[in-house]
């Protein structure tokens, strides 16, 4: 989920901070691109990452993104989620006059980021029964919301922040549209429903257990691999992946990179996953539709990233986290944003992706664990919730839902968005082993990392 901060064009490695600690995720140089996001008028050839988090070309927006002033990246984890090469175009969007790094300070010193970066699709676990609830309760609003539906004939809400612009669709009018269509294209009567807009929906509010994925390591009694971890210098061979498994916090969770190593052989390459050009407000179009269909019907990561290299659209790249999400169009406070979606797998198969994930050398996490043996992957499959990037001053919430006796996650926005705002949640986990991830969410109340309580 996350891309370190590779460094600018022509800066040594050397100069490069470290960013995270942690032996075999020692972060690569800085992808020339990447620089140029910072440094205008840079445009060296892109550079390819280790570890499979291999991001796409800049979107020009993403220049935004940029630090002014910024011009070379602090390392900052070791590991893979560097940041994906820029595009040339990106470095003519970044403030110019930039000079210097930005510096990085612990907690609430630390220097504000730009506007908070990052944006994962999340995807809808429609699995069984059960199911954890939120930590907190959420008053979800249900009033109509005001956003762009390109195929849909604005119904009467008016933009109140700028009465000049046409109406915008209701999200009501959304949802009738698209359960209409749904219905003409002969689904049964119950898939042409939207979950999380239907009035009194239950959500179930309960407690994470934050060990659980520990326990599920097979043949290894170690409570919480802290023996097979000291045996092996603080890093379990077997289970080293877990080091950086996010376990779920609150109302979320994560991890896994999805990018196989195979891939990586081409430095050229797009992120693997795909780049939709969705208005934030159909992102629970889309997001139904993905749960509704369930897992097999996800659309194949590979071919998805065929797109990606043409579009610039709700991803962006950060400068510090990988590639997010950010809101194609103004959310408002309580509105649903869109559904986490992915493969719904238990603990034994999390397990042996995560292993997968740390003999590639992986550093995005993409996994969220709800309960025991339901842990929903976005890894391959999912949307573009998968790209929303951690903040510790979150414009949305992860909220667990009981759906017709399945649990759902859906993101939340937890306060108005503006448009090209990134779209965040907090996702910090319990870590018990390996290096602190630093976290990079700029906030100013930032915790500095993306534990939520260290290690055991
Ligand atoms: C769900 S993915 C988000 C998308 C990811 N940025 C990407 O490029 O695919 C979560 C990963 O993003 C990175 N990440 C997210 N938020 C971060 C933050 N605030 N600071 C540092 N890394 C972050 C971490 O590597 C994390 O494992």
């Amino acid at each position: 989920m996350g891309a370190p901060p590779g460094r600018a064009p022509g800066t040594p490695s050397s100069s490069q901070p470290s960013r995270r600690r942690g032996g075999d995720d020692q972060q690569p140089p800085h992808p020339p691109e990447a620089a140029s996001e910072a440094l205008p008028g840079t445009a060296s050839p892109p550079a390819r990452r280790r570890g499979g988090e291999q991001q796409p070309p800049h979107p020009p927006e993403a220049a935004s993104e940029a630090l002014p002033g910024a011009a070379s990246l602090p390392a900052r984890r070791r590991g893979g989620d560097r940041n994906p090469p820029h595009p040339p175009e990106a470095a003519s969007e970044v403030p110019s006059g930039a000079a210097s790094p930005p510096a990085r300070r612990r907690g609430g010193d630390r220097q504000p980021t730009p506007p908070p970066t990052r944006l994962p699709a999340a995807a809808a676990a429609v699995a069984g029964e059960g199911g954890v609830g939120p930590r907190r309760s959420f008053r979800i609003s249900l009033r109509p919301r005001v956003r762009v539906a390109p195929w849909v004939k604005p119904p009467v809400a008016r933009n109140p922040k700028d009465p000049a612009k046409p109406p915008r669709p209701s999200i009501e009018a959304l949802a009738a549209e698209w359960a209409k269509e749904k219905a003409a294209s002969g689904a049964p009567k119950e898939e042409c429903v939207l979950p999380f807009l239907q009035k009194g929906a239950p959500r179930k509010v309960g407690e994470l257990k934050l060990s659980n994925s520990f326990s599920s390591v097979r043949d290894c009694d170690a409570k919480l691999h802290k023996a097979c971890s000291e045996k092996s210098d603080g890093c379990c061979p077997r289970h080293e992946a877990f080091r950086r498994l996010p376990l779920p916090y609150t109302f979320q969770e994560f991890n896994i990179d999805p990018i196989k190593k195979e891939e990586l052989d081409n430095g050229t390459e797009p992120p693997p996953y795909k780049i939709k050009i969705i208005p934030t407000g159909l992102y629970w179009l889309a997001a139904l539709g993905l749960a509704t269909a369930q897992m097999s019907a996800l659309t194949n990561h590979f071919a998805e990233r065929k797109r990606s290299r043409s579009l610039s659209g709700i991803l962006l790249q950060t400068q510090y986290c990988g590639w997010g999400s950010r809101a194609l169009e103004a959310i408002e406070k309580d509105d649903f944003v869109i559904e986490f979606v992915g493969e719904v797998i238990d603990d034994e198969t999390c397990e042996e992706r995560l292993e997968d994930m740390r003999r590639r050398g992986d550093k995005n996490f993409y996994m969220c664990k709800v309960k025991k043996d339901f842990v929903i992957d976005a890894t391959f499959k999912g949307n573009d919730c998968r790209f929303f990037n951690h903040s510790c001053e979150p414009n949305c919430q992860l909220q667990k839902w009981q759906v017709n006796g399945k649990t759902r996650l859906g993101v939340f926005a937890s306060k108005a968005i503006e448009v090209g705002e990134p779209l965040t949640y907090d996702y910090r986990f319990e870590q018990h082993y390996g290096p602190e991830i630093e976290c990079f969410c700029g906030a100013q109340n930032c915790q500095g990392n993306m534990s939520v309580s260290g290690k055991d």
